[in-house]
């Protein structure tokens, strides 16, 4: 038996761009389910509008397996999974290697290795991975970062393949979308100058982007790009 209103989870929402998705989605009428690593002052009111928090840190398997038995223990059903949690290190070190991985890669590998029954009760399923479009050309400030979004385009062509046809699997690549608050005047001009559309979209163009995703039946396996448009320059 299929669940019509099953909840929609998203990690790392307690702040930008997973907010903003959790704040539409619930406006969407959605149920919806999110984590976070640190309380933020935003989660209450998520939580005022029926959001069910999960504290997860993702930085082993061990902490990554026992966020996945939290989980089946609030849900028996799944919409879908956003994986938006991320660490951006401003200043990448070689030790950073491991948590960027176990991140970007081994948390969305193994919730969607162990959640995928879920998923599989809802009529309709989706995984979407939140990567970077970074990754289409690497980084030499941030290898580690690139190569562990780029893995994670791998395992969107990988799981489309495997959960095909009763889940869909994409991902959405953004360039630019918020700055952060630390970012000076010339870091800020010279990110807006590597796009064509040359501005700071904000948050709302990876909820568009997911939106299209979750309401359209004939993408997987599929990776949008949102970049204004820097592979032109
Ligand atoms: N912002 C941008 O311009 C761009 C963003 N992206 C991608 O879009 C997504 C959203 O970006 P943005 O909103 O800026 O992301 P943030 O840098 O704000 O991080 C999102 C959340 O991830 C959580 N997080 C970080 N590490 C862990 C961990 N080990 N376990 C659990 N949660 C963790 C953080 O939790 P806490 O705060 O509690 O520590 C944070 O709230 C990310 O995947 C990012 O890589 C890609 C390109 C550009
Ligand atoms: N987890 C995060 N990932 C990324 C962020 C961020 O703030 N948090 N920011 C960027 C930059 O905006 C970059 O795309 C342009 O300089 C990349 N990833």
């Amino acid at each position: 038996m299929s669940v019509s209103n099953a909840p929609i989870l998203i990690t790392g929402a307690g702040q930008r761009v997973g907010l903003h998705c959790a704040e539409r989605l619930l406006a969407d009428g959605h149920r919806l389910i999110v984590t976070y690593r640190h309380e933020k002052p935003a989660l209450a009111a998520l939580r005022e509008r029926g959001a069910l928090t999960l504290h997860a840190d993702f930085d082993s398997e061990a902490s990554i397996l026992a966020f996945i038995e939290q989980l089946q223990g609030h849900t028996d059903s799944l919409r879908a999974i956003v994986h938006n949690a991320s660490s951006w290190p401003a200043d990448e070190q070689a030790s950073d290697f491991q948590q960027l991985f176990t991140v970007h890669m081994l948390a969305p590998y193994l919730i969607n290795l162990h959640c995928a029954p879920l998923l599989e009760r809802s009529a309709e399923a989706d995984i979407v991975h939140i990567s970077d479009d970074v990754a289409r050309k690497g980084s030499a400030k941030r290898p580690a970062y690139c190569a562990s979004k780029a893995g994670l385009d791998s395992l969107t062509l990988s799981f489309a393949a495997r959960f095909a046809p009763t889940i869909k699997v994409n991902g959405i690549a953004p360039a630019l979308l918020m700055f952060n608050p630390e970012d000076d005047t010339e870091y800020r001009a010279k990110a807006l100058s590597k796009s064509a559309l040359g501005f700071e979209p904000g948050p709302q163009v990876i909820y568009q982007s997911l939106r299209y995703l979750l309401d359209t039946p004939y993408i997987t396996g599929t990776t949008l790009t949102v970049n204004g448009g820097r592979h032109l320059k």
